[in-house]
């Protein structure tokens, strides 16, 4: 593609766009992802007069987790299974949908739900990832597919894409999700016109038997254990979320993801801190080449992903104005790091945390001994679900403060005695799905307490300037505006606005389902609109609820003087426990090793866990649990994503199966 094309249109317009803010043209807004956008005709003063200016029906029943693209008077909004809308941004009504047909029996290819984060819009194409791993470039004017390549290096493992493509110059760019199953992981820059692959970039070592793609695949060899037992399982490293570019610089930053397995001494028996897993890596992006790097989390050993989102901002510290990029991981320390040189310059914890007591001045953590435990169970605070997971977080140049959606998801996590590749074992979490973590997950009760909680963060000083406290954990993504505001949807079903600099509530309406991707806000006509793409979900959302009410997934959109009706909701049915099944309760214990192998992750744990994009199973009608074989092995709910278990289970199993849940179900009825 002709580079200078692109610069020229892309580049300037979202460059343009920064001061004028009438588009939201980029996932982050703009290059440097800050979601700060310059309007200002909502204010802190008149945000509680906000009113619906339209809605629009995503048709979907699991997690909405896309951030619109605006751009004149066009939205374009993604859908579960990487469904594509354009809506017109006036009206909220359809212009076209495209839907790329993912298989449904790929859904439980993904650990964490079937989201998609969102589109990339160029010079007339809009770029977007389907689940199954497919980049596809669509018409932005009609819809139609231009162009469509297989990202997938190989279909034998269970690569996914969730994240939003970007384009950095004239190249798309994309990776992929998948280390809790065991992938290698990497990134790929495909030519914005052609779709023709441009460069790759590995995350982790390959295979020990064969050379190395470049030398930063050497050095990082050179910490992982020399036996090479990573690569049974991958090593991990996705970059499934994360990618930024610096114009002017010129240089690409991505965060990479956990290790393939989780346990540390199952991935590399020997130690080492296993480069590049939880770090940000800054590359060419012309020819994807390495040029720095930081570790965050060194032997990561708790899915501690640093794939988050990673804002560019200039900031003074001490006395100098440096060239930053701010990070909140799922580890729990904010990151200040100099995006020239990759030095790292400062970290503090954001939330409270056990797995390290700091950092040292060389930007290593000091990791606590409980925290590699080999034979107890750790209480790990944060757990997998992170203290800030993909929910964005934005940036304000006005009161210089990160707003981050933080969060307590208690989870235990203890390393498995033995561990082989690929072994379906009943009580070891998902591995009936092919999950390879080698840990067993809460095999002891978490003792910390879940919180969602919305933190003001001074990066300069590194520490909190105000905090807000949600009644849930898993809330959505922020955005900031030069109305000195900060809007945040939340698992209770609120969009809710706050004063930036001091954390006041200021305004919050009711939307119907939960939230957790993050608003945006742009231009029509001369008047501000806020928009938010609601619809409950992601790896919390499968299982647990925030909000008693349901709708389809829906964008809402709001104005000064907006005059439409809201959709109707309806109440979620909290229905009672499950009775009147049948079952052999000595078949119960069999069941539950099971039910952790194959239904955990997306069902919860019956009767314990409320439901949430997904049925939790101790609330289900007893006609479906008597009929679990119906569901599990017929295929009755392929079409949902429900795997098909013919293969892997038995009607002996169901049957186990059922066990577990009545027993359940039946006990918590004691208790109560
Ligand atoms: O390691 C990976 O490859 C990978 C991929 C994804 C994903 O693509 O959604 C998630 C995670 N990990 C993950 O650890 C995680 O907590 C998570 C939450 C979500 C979500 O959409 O709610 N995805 C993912
Ligand atoms: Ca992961």
């Amino acid at each position: 593609a002709d580079e200078a094309k692109y610069v020229d249109e892309t580049h300037k317009a979202i460059a343009e766009n920064r001061e004028t803010g009438k588009n939201w043209p980029a996932h982050g807004f703009d290059y440097q992802e800050q979601r700060f956008s310059p309007l200002d005709e909502i204010t802190t003063k008149n945000v509680k007069d906000l009113k619906l200016e339209w809605s629009y029906n995503l048709g979907s029943s699991r997690g909405v987790e896309s951030t619109p693209i605006v751009i004149d008077g066009v939205m374009y909004v993604t859908a579960p299974w990487s469904i594509v809308h354009a809506v017109d941004a006036r009206t909220g009504e359809k212009l076209w949908t495209y839907d790329p047909e993912v298989p449904r029996s790929y859904g439980e290819k993904g650990c964490c739900d079937v989201g998609n984060r969102g589109v990339a819009v160029s010079n007339g194409l809009v770029y977007f990832g389907a689940f199954d791993g497919r980049l596809i470039a669509l018409d932005a004017k009609t819809g139609e597919r231009v162009w469509e390549t297989d990202t997938i290096e190989n279909r034998d493992k269970p690569y996914t894409i969730t994240g939003a493509p970007r384009v950095f110059k004239d190249k798309v760019i994309i990776g992929n999700g998948g280390a809790e199953y065991g992938v290698r992981g990497y990134i790929t820059a495909y030519d914005a016109d052609t779709g023709e692959e441009a460069w790759r970039w590995y995350t982790v070592p390959g295979n020990p038997d064969e050379p190395f793609e470049n030398d930063a695949m050497k050095m990082a060899a050179e910490t992982w254990d020399p036996s090479g037992k990573y690569w049974e399982a991958g090593g991990g490293g996705t970059v499934w979320d994360s990618m930024v570019f610096d114009p002017e610089l010129d240089l690409m930053y991505i965060g990479t993801g956990n290790g393939s397995p989780w346990s540390h001494l199952h991935r590399s028996p020997g130690g080492g801190d296993n480069l590049f897993l939880a770090s940000i890596v800054a590359l060419d992006p012309d020819t994807g080449e390495y040029v720095w790097h930081y570790q965050e989390t060194p032997g990561d050993n708790w899915d501690y992903t640093s794939t988050q989102d990673i804002i560019l901002a200039d900031l003074p510290i001490n006395d100098e104005t440096r060239k930053v990029l701010l990070h909140a991981p799922k580890n729990g320390f904010f990151y200040v790091v100099d995006r020239e040189t990759g030095e790292f310059i400062s970290a503090e914890n954001f939330v409270d945390v056990n797995w390290a007591t700091g950092y040292d001045e060389s930007g290593r953590p000091m990791v606590t001994a409980e925290a590699r435990s080999e034979d107890e169970a750790f209480d790990a605070i944060p757990g997998p679900y992170g203290a800030h997971n993909w929910h964005s977080m934005s940036f304000s140049p006005d009161t210089q403060l990160a707003y981050i959606p933080a969060q307590n998801i208690p989870a235990s996590m203890q390393k498995m005695p033995e561990w082989d590749y690929n072994e379906e074992e009943p009580g070891v979490f998902m591995s009936g799905t092919g999950w390879n973590t080698g840990m067993f997950l809460n095999p002891t009760e978490p003792g910390s307490k879940p919180f969602g909680r919305l933190v003001a963060w001074d990066p300069v000083e590194q520490q909190e300037a105000w905090r807000y406290e949600h009644i849930s954990p898993w809330n959505g993504g922020t955005l900031t505006t030069a109305g000195n505001l900060v809007f945040q949807g939340t698992a209770d079903a609120r969009l809710m606005a706050f004063n930036a600099s001091n954390g006041d509530k200021l305004w919050d309406t009711m939307v119907g389902t939960g939230i957790v991707a993050a608003p945006v806000t742009y231009e029509v006509d001369g008047r501000q609109f806020v928009s938010i793409a609601a619809g409950w979900g992601g790896v919390y959302g499968l299982v647990q609820r925030g909000s008693d009410r349901t709708i389809p997934g829906t964008v809402y959109t709001y104005s000064l003087d907006g005059k439409a009706e809201p959709p109707e909701y309806s109440q979620h049915q909290q229905t009672n426990l499950v009775s009147g099944v049948d079952y052999n309760p000595e078949l119960a214990e069999e069941g539950l090793g099971l039910y952790i192998a194959n239904c955990v992750a997306c069902h919860g744990v019956p009767g314990v866990d409320r439901g949430g994009a997904i049925p939790n199973l101790g609330y289900s009608n007893a006609k479906v649990i008597s009929d679990l074989e119906s569901f599990v092995l017929n295929g009755v709910l392929a079409n949902r994503g429900m795997p098909d278990f013919s293969e892997r289970l038995s009607e002996e199993d169901v049957d186990k199966i059922r066990a577990f849940i009545m027993g359940t179900a039946d006990t918590i009825r004691a208790s109560q």
